[in-house]
């Protein structure tokens, strides 16, 4: 700020001083009051240097406050957008969050810097400058501010304008950018279908819209800018016809008038540049406004509130009673009433047909959604009172089609644990039947496994995810079996891993089964059809059941062998 003030008032002081070198080199500067030429022009000198020094220090200061503001909102927006819950997430677009997080963020912290000092210096320079334009001729000011008035009604109107069509170019980048993330990340199904040209047409058509609403601000830009240049012409040719008048009746000398046709042109830049920072803060005020409805956004199951029991107690009994749920953005229940009581350290196998909600049910046992109603409790405590932290770190998850972050194979283990040791790692890799394919990669352990975990293949994903699982050693494991055909051997050491993690004692485990082989190693098995549990005992008891629901499900075909 100090910088600001010192490089405005240096160019502020410019037009003063060449008026009084015209003044003095045209012999009109009264010769008792002069100063000597050496001393006039060092301190003019002096004054300039001054000048671009605080410039330079303006610049340096603005340039690296905006970048750290910049940085500060993205890193507390992105923790923030961690803690919003599931359902959040649902809703709101992911091409539209990274867009809020990396552009809006970059605008918002622009804003409040550079542009802001331009308005700054804008405003000096209009302020600053029409009072040295009375201080000259107060008459000569009124024939210069004449077209003034119709200068604000166009810049008002513009600003208007550019605000609407910022805002629609806003919805219409992030829809693009939404599909081109989606699509580039999924490319082999793009490349499977044969949808590059399509998807790329598609593409085409979504970023032209945006042309067209950029071609729009262009134009008002531009209508609005020609309408400035030809007013301020107007206003200096106006100045330059009445002030020579007055030169040529003695009332102003030469220098006093290119002093104020100078500043009256600084007047002009001044209020253009507060027309565009006008424009500019509406801009930023949009991008503040989403960053800040995103940083305001309170999830309702806040991450750290509720119980912590010491972790080590957990026996790892699950029950859940008339547990009841309905997403958000559906009209019907998906689960209706649910009762099943798993004791600790037993195996329950949870089947049924495909999409009737064992994910879901999964889902609401870590507290990733709300019950609509009903109760789920771990060791009797009622899980809507413990901590979400504290329960996702006693309740683990396999989940169906896990996903691998992009970094080594360890990190990938060491997800939930990232202080393990090496021989902790390899011993989970190694109960999950993992460790000897880890080993056949030329890197071994530190192999990258790439985004996504995509230069894996499934069934090595799998046995990844198990092994994360089983480093991260819950009393409690939630595993949603693959559906996923995998090739013989792959399924048989992803079966095996599985099966070790059930004959594991002291461990509670929930698994959403697909194939008889897993359900019949179960204690228990649930059948789960349209959001009920529709039947529930020993596999043995089930499957003697004549037109039992489990018996029809693998008589149907419905579960892999
Ligand atoms: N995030 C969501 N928002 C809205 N509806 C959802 C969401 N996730 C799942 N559903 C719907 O909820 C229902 C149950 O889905 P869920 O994934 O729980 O089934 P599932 O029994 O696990 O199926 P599968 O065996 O195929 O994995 C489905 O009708 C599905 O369309």
């Amino acid at each position: 700020m100090i910088a600001l003030v010192i490089s405005s008032g240096t160019n502020m002081a410019f037009p003063t001083i060449m008026g009084k070198v015209i003044d003095r080199t045209a012999g009109r500067e009264d010769a008792g009051s002069r100063i000597p030429d050496k001393v006039f022009f060092a301190g003019a000198f002096g004054i300039f240097a001054c000048g671009s020094i605080a410039s330079w220090v303006r610049t340096y200061s603005i340039g690296v406050a905006a970048h750290r503001i910049m940085q500060r909102l993205r890193t507390k927006l992105f923790g923030r957008l961690l803690e919003q819950d599931v359902a959040f997430f649902d809703e709101h677009r992911t091409g539209e969050l990274v867009s809020i997080l990396t552009e809006d963020t970059e605008i918002a912290a622009d804003t409040v810097t550079g542009k802001a000092a331009n308005g700054m210096r804008s405003a000096s320079s209009a302020l600053n400058g029409s009072i040295m334009l009375l201080t000259l001729s107060p008459r000569l000011t009124l024939v210069s501010i004449a077209l003034l008035p119709l200068v604000g009604v166009g810049a008002m109107g513009y600003s208007r304008r550019l605000k609407r069509l910022a805002a629609r170019q806003r919805e219409d980048a992030a829809d693009a950018s939404t599909f081109a993330e989606e699509r580039l990340s999924q490319l082999r199904t793009v490349r499977a279908f044969g949808r590059e040209r399509a998807e790329a047409q598609w593409y085409r058509e979504l970023c032209d819209g945006s042309t067209e609403l950029a071609r729009r601000a262009a134009s008002a830009r531009g209508a609005f800018m020609g309408g400035l240049s030809a007013s301020a012409n107007a206003s200096l040719v106006a100045v330059l016809y009445f002030g020579g008048s007055l030169v040529a009746r003695g009332a102003m000398t030469v220098g006093d008038l290119a002093s104020f046709a100078m500043y009256s042109s600084l007047v002009g830049l001044g209020f253009s540049g507060l027309s565009s920072f006008a424009a500019d803060l509406s801009k930023g005020l949009a991008s503040a406004e989403r960053v800040f409805m995103l940083m305001d956004a309170t999830p309702a199951v806040p991450l750290d509130e509720g119980l912590t029991p010491p972790l080590e107690s957990v026996r790892g009994e699950l029950v859940l009673e008339g547990v009841t749920f309905r997403y958000p953005s559906r009209d019907k229940d998906v689960l209706c009433g649910v009762d099943l009581r798993v004791p600790a350290g037993a195996i329950l196998a949870l089947t049924g047909p495909s999409g009737h909600g064992k994910s879901t049910l999964a889902a609401l046992i870590t507290r990733l959604y709300q019950p609509t109603a009903g109760r789920i409790s771990l060791d009797g405590v009622d899980t809507a009172t413990l901590s979400p932290s504290w329960l996702r770190g006693a309740v683990g998850v396999v989940e169906q089609d896990p996903v691998l972050f992009a970094g080594s194979v360890a990190d990938n283990i060491k997800y939930g644990r990232p202080g393990a040791s090496a021989a902790d790692v390899e011993a989970a890799a190694r109960a999950a039947n993992a460790h000897q394919f880890i080993l056949e990669f030329p890197d071994g352990y530190n192999t990258k496994v790439g985004q996504r975990g995509r230069q894996l293949s499934g069934g090595q994903r799998q046995r990844v995810a198990i092994a994360r699982a089983l480093l991260w050693d819950p009393p409690l494991l939630l595993l949603d079996e693959a559906t996923s055909a995998l090739d013989a051997e792959s399924e048989r050491l992803v079966r095996d891993a599985m099966e070790k993690l059930m004959d594991r004692e002291n461990r509670t485990l929930l698994i959403i089964a697909h194939r008889q082989s897993t359900i019949q190693k179960a204690h228990t098995v649930a059948v789960l059809r349209d959001g009920r549990i529709v039947e529930s005992g020993s596999y043995a008891d089930l499957i003697a059941r004549s037109g039992g629901e489990l018996a029809a499900l693998m008589s149907g075909g419905e579960l892999a062998a």
